[in-house]
C-alpha cells in the first residue's frame, strides 16, 4: 500500500479504534562499486577520455587485486588515471581488504602525491625492491615496444621502478604510438639525466661522439629560472638523434658516458602498451 492510501484509510477510520501505522521507508543502502568503463560520463576533453580509457583498462586487465601486493605508480598526466582507478578499487567493499594492504611505490614527487591523494599506502623501493606490477606513461612507443620516457623529467626513478617490476604496463593516448621508429612523433629529443657538474662534458660527447643533431639543457621556463632540477637533483639534457634505428645500442653508448645517470630509452622493458583513442576505445600492443 502506498503512503497516500495509509492517510486516506486513517481519515476514514476516525472515531473507530483502529491504529494505522505509518509505513517506515528505509532508503536502500547503496554500496560503492568500481565504475564500469562503458558507463563513465565523458570528460571535458577527448585526449583526457583517451588517457582515462587506457589507464582504467590497463588496471582492470592486469592488476590481480587478490595476489599483487607491491604496485609501481609512474609519473605524468596519464598515470593520474591509474592512481584514480586504484583508489576506486580501494573504496569497493569487494576489494578493500586487499587494496588497503597494497604498498605503492612512486617514481617521483608527483606520483607520491597521486598515491597519497587516492588513499593508497605509500612505500619506498628500498623496503620493497620486488614490485609485482608497475604502470607508467610514455612519450613515444615504437613498433617493438621500446619507449622514450622522461618528458616530465622523471626518468631515473621510472626506470628503477619499471625494471624492478615483474610486469610493466604502459598507458598512453594514441598520439604516442610511432608508425615504426622512436624519434618520429617525439621530436624533443631523448631525455638524459646527468649529474650537474658533468652536463657540459656529456653534451659535448653526445654531439661529437654520437652525432646528436642538437643537445639542449632543459630549462624550467616560466616555472623556474634556469635548468630543471630532477627529483634526484640532476639536470636533463634533451638530445636529438632523429629517427632511432637501434635504441638499445644508442642507450648503451649514452649510458657509458661518465656523468650520465640514466637515459629515457626504455629497452625491452614494457610487457604491454594500452593506447587510448579519442572515441574512448583502447588498443593493446603486446610484445
Ligand atoms: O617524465 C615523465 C614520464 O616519463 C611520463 O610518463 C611521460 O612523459 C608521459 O607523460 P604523459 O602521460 O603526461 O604523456
Amino acid at each position: 500500500m502506498v503512503h497516500r492510501e495509509y492517510h486516506k484509510l486513517a481519515s476514514l477510520c476516525k472515531g473507530v479504534r483502529y491504529t494505522v501505522r505509518q509505513p517506515v521507508f528505509r532508503p536502500r543502502r547503496m554500496c560503492y562499486s568500481v565504475p564500469k568503463i562503458e558507463e563513465l560520463a565523458p570528460l571535458g576533453s577527448v585526449i583526457e577520455n583517451a588517457k582515462r580509457a587506457a589507464a582504467y583498462r590497463a588496471v582492470d586487465e592486469n592488476l590481480d587485486v587478490f595476489s599483487h601486493k607491491v604496485i609501481g605508480v609512474g609519473s605524468g598526466s596519464t598515470v593520474v588515471y591509474v592512481a584514480e582507478r586504484l583508489g576506486q578499487y580501494l573504496k569497493d567493499a569487494r576489494f578493500k581488504d586487499y587494496v588497503s594492504k597494497f604498498t605503492c611505490i612512486a617514481t617521483g614527487f608527483q606520483s607520491q602525491q597521486l598515491i597519497i591523494d587516492n588513499g593508497l599506502n605509500y612505500g619506498v623501493i628500498e623496503q620493497n625492491p620486488n614490485i609485482d606490477i608497475a604502470f607508467d606513461g610514455a612519450d613515444e612507443v615504437d613498433h617493438q615496444l621500446q619507449l622514450i620516457k622522461g618528458g616530465g623529467a622523471c626518468l631515473f626513478q621510472e626506470k628503477l621502478v619499471s625494471t624492478s617490476a615483474e610486469k610493466f604496463i604502459v598507458v598512453a593516448d594514441s598520439s604516442k604510438r610511432s608508425p615504426k621508429l622512436l624519434g618520429v612523433n617525439w621530436r624533443q629529443g631523448v631525455p638524459i639525466e646527468v649529474a650537474p657538474p658533468a652536463y657540459v662534458k656529456v653534451k659535448n660527447e653526445l654531439l661529437s661522439q654520437l652525432n646528436a643533431a642538437s643537445v639542449v639543457l632543459r630549462q624550467g621556463g616560466k616555472a623556474k629560472a634556469g635548468p630543471i632540477v630532477t627529483d634526484n637533483n640532476n639536470f636533463i639534457l634533451d638530445a636529438d638523434f632523429g629517427q632511432i634505428e637501434n635504441p638499445k645500442e644508442l642507450h648503451d653508448k649514452i649510458k657509458a658516458m661518465v656523468g650520465v645517470v640514466e637515459t629515457g630509452l626504455f629497452i625491452d622493458n614494457a610487457a604491454k602498451v594500452y593506447f587510448g583513442n579519442s572515441d574512448g576505445t583502447v588498443e593493446v600492443m603486446v610484445k
